[in-house]
């Protein structure tokens, strides 16, 4: 099986849309929305387009597909957000607490409390990550976040100084979400459902400019959804242990809409960003070597497979199928990292 993961383009639309539908909802950055994703996939044109010297900083998305050599069939994504929070604010609860003590009482009391931030307004952001149901547990899910890493390495002034990534918070049996119930529930006058399905047409706007802007304590809360701060969905967990490989933590940032982990990162401290090597390819017919990540080429012509490499004093030398897949030859520059 050969796969490879490069640049989406609008052609990808319909084998998005497909993956979408099998998220079971709560996704944010893939909503099964034909207009939302074909918007997106334009907004990622523009961004692979944007080429030149001394670039700034700016908003941009890009969205990379994992595509079967063989077939043509696309059964992944995932995508890269330079800087978020430049046009929108980016909110977050940040879970904090103030303990103050009472000297008739005699007593201290510690009171946890959600407090809304703008924070990691700045942060560049991974997310959008999902797999093919049938192509899971075979290593696809660690090439399709792990190439992100590479992209940033190879187009590192476009990316801040710290990477965020949010994981879905816990959902029910009956898809709510008791964080929402708890908090945001009661101020939008629709349930987690309806306000997910809202937000995957219209974008999640509306929850930042709708939530209580005052600190929350977390004692006022239902049992229920004082549990699930900072918890993971369940389905998240492999995406959350990948993130924990690569150096990404838990702050105490979690969702505004349902209570889900944001996980940080320093971008420099970022394990495949640390590590990535990135030599001339001085052989392409090496038969066997240390297993690894193998990408090339810049922005829209972006190219990241699995592959064997042997780095050696002067440059690499990668396997004759890895130098097919991502069309390079003798010379060309690549970015690897082992497996
Ligand atoms: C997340 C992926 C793409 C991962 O793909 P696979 O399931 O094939 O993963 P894999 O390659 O087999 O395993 C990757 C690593 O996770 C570990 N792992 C697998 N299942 C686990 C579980 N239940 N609990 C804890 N760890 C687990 C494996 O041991 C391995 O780590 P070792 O190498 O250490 O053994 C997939 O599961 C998926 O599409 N899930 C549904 C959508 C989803 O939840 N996406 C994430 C949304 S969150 C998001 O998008 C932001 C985060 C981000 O973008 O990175």
């Amino acid at each position: 099986m050969s796969f490879i993961i490069r640049a989406a383009t609008p052609a990808d639309l319909q084998p998005l849309y497909e993956m979408a539908k099998l998220t079971g909802g709560g996704f944010t950055n893939l909503p099964p929305d034909r207009n939302s994703l074909t918007a997106k996939l334009e907004r990622a044109g523009q961004s692979f387009a944007r080429d030149g010297e001394d670039l700034d900083l700016a908003d941009e998305l890009f969205v990379m597909v994992l595509e079967n050599t063989e077939t043509g069939e696309v059964r992944g994504t995932s995508q890269l957000f330079t800087q978020v929070g430049q046009s929108l604010p980016f909110y977050s609860y940040r879970l904090t607490t103030l303990t103050q003590h009472s000297i008739e009482l005699e007593r201290t009391v510690t009171a946890e409390m959600l407090v809304l931030t703008n924070d990691l307004g700045g942060c560049s952001e991974v997310g959008g990550l999902f797999l093919h149901p049938n192509e899971r547990a075979g290593g696809l899910g660690l090439l399709l976040a792990r190439s992100r890493y590479l992209y940033i390495a190879a187009h590192r002034e476009r990316f801040g100084d710290r990477i965020l990534a949010e994981l879905r918070g816990i959902i029910d049996d009956r898809g709510g979400s008791p964080f929402w119930d708890a908090i945001g529930g009661k101020f939008f006058g629709m349930s987690f459902q309806e306000a997910d399905e809202f937000n995957a047409v219209n974008g999640n706007q509306f929850i930042a400019d709708l939530m209580p802007k005052h600190p929350v304590y977390t004692a006022l809360l239902s049992e229920e959804a004082r549990k699930v701060i900072g918890l993971p969905h369940p389905n998240g967990r492999a995406a959350m242990r990948m993130l924990e490989n690569e150096n990404f933590s838990y702050e105490g940032y979690v969702d505004i809409f349902d209570g889900g982990p944001t996980m940080l990162a320093r971008t420099d401290n970022v394990t495949s960003i640390k590590n990535a090597a990135h030599v001339p390819v001085v052989d392409i017919e090496l038969e066997a070597g240390e297993k690894a990540l193998i990408a090339a080429g810049r922005l829209a012509n972006f190219r990241c497979c699995y592959g064997a490499r042997e780095l050696r004093d002067d440059g690499i030398a990668i396997d004759s199928r890895a130098a097919d897949l991502l069309r390079v030859a003798k010379g060309d520059m690549v970015w690897s990292i082992a497996r």
